[in-house]
């Protein structure tokens, strides 16, 4: 099976959608310019990541976002992994969700958050992803012909029986938009990125924006790709860059044959059964 060369667009997002649009679409183009075949963007990338002015953002699909990663994915003959978006469905419910298109400009599957960031550590960060957006409930495989992988989002990451899940059903790599707080990423982002990729024996594609000082909610960066022996192959800083890796596939499947993990997983256990 041949390599797959994949990138991170680490931007930094701004107020205004139109520009946001623009930023990805600069660094979607560098990315294929250096032989990106896929790319992926940040968790929440056309709007500022804050709750009480999210709503404003949101679209139901298709909308003006879906449709400029279609175009983009379709021009640049690339899978496309559109970070996230705050979407709304016919009963105007948001959710935190990334639309994944084809190398044709064909959605292969929309993956909604499942696990909403609702936390409060005093001195570090207070915030309620629940006041806006409603939970999924669904991990799908994209059956991408190298790679088949699955979507995660940002805080899905610390719930390691999601990653199983995923990686049970078929995943071969977890592609993880994520915008982890400044504070909390400090500590745990490389550390749960490592631990998904070696108990799941996977690749992780960790996106993150870039930092932005004015903006209210001030994220980690530091965006990787990590192969699925746990070894971080690429990682960014706090600003804006393209992060670029090459994975080989087989490499999923040697490291799985050689210490079975999937195949010694007990699920009737861990559900209480003997
Ligand atoms: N966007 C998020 O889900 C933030 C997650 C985060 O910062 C964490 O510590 O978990």
């Amino acid at each position: 099976m041949a390599n797959l060369k994949v990138a991170v667009c680490q931007m930094k997002i701004e107020k205004e959608k139109e520009n946001n649009l623009k930023k990805a679409g600069e660094m979607i183009s560098e990315a294929v310019k250096k032989g990106a075949r896929l790319v992926v963007l940040p968790e929440i990338f056309n709007a500022p990541y804050q709750t009480d002015i999210l709503p404003s953002y949101a679209e139901t699909y298709p909308g003006p976002t879906t449709l400029f990663l279609q175009k983009k994915a379709k021009e640049h003959k690339i899978y496309l992994v559109g970070g996230t978006i705050p979407e709304k469905d016919s009963e105007g419910k948001i959710y935190n969700s990334s639309f994944i298109f084809d190398d044709k400009g064909d959605l292969k599957g929309i993956y909604r958050k499942a696990h909403l960031f609702d936390v409060d550590i005093p001195d570090k960060i207070t915030f309620r992803e629940s006041d806006v957006f409603a939970a999924g409930d669904e991990i799908n495989v994209i059956p991408h012909p190298q790679i088949p992988f699955s979507v995660l989002i940002c805080y899905d990451c610390r719930f390691p029986e999601w990653a199983k899940l995923a990686a049970l059903k078929g995943a071969k790599m977890l592609i993880i938009p994520a915008a982890f707080s400044l504070k909390t990423g400090k500590d745990h982002f490389e550390l749960l990125m490592r631990c998904r990729a070696v108990d799941n024996q996977v690749y992780v594609i960790a996106a993150s924006p870039a930092r932005n000082q004015e903006a209210s909610f001030k994220v980690w960066g530091h965006s990787m790709i990590v192969d699925p022996w746990g070894k971080v192959i690429a990682k960014g800083g706090s600003g804006e860059e393209v992060i670029l890796a090459t994975l080989d596939p087989s490499l999923v499947d040697k490291i799985r044959q050689e210490l079975p993990l999937l195949k010694q997983t007990r699920v009737k256990l861990v559900e209480g059964e003997k």
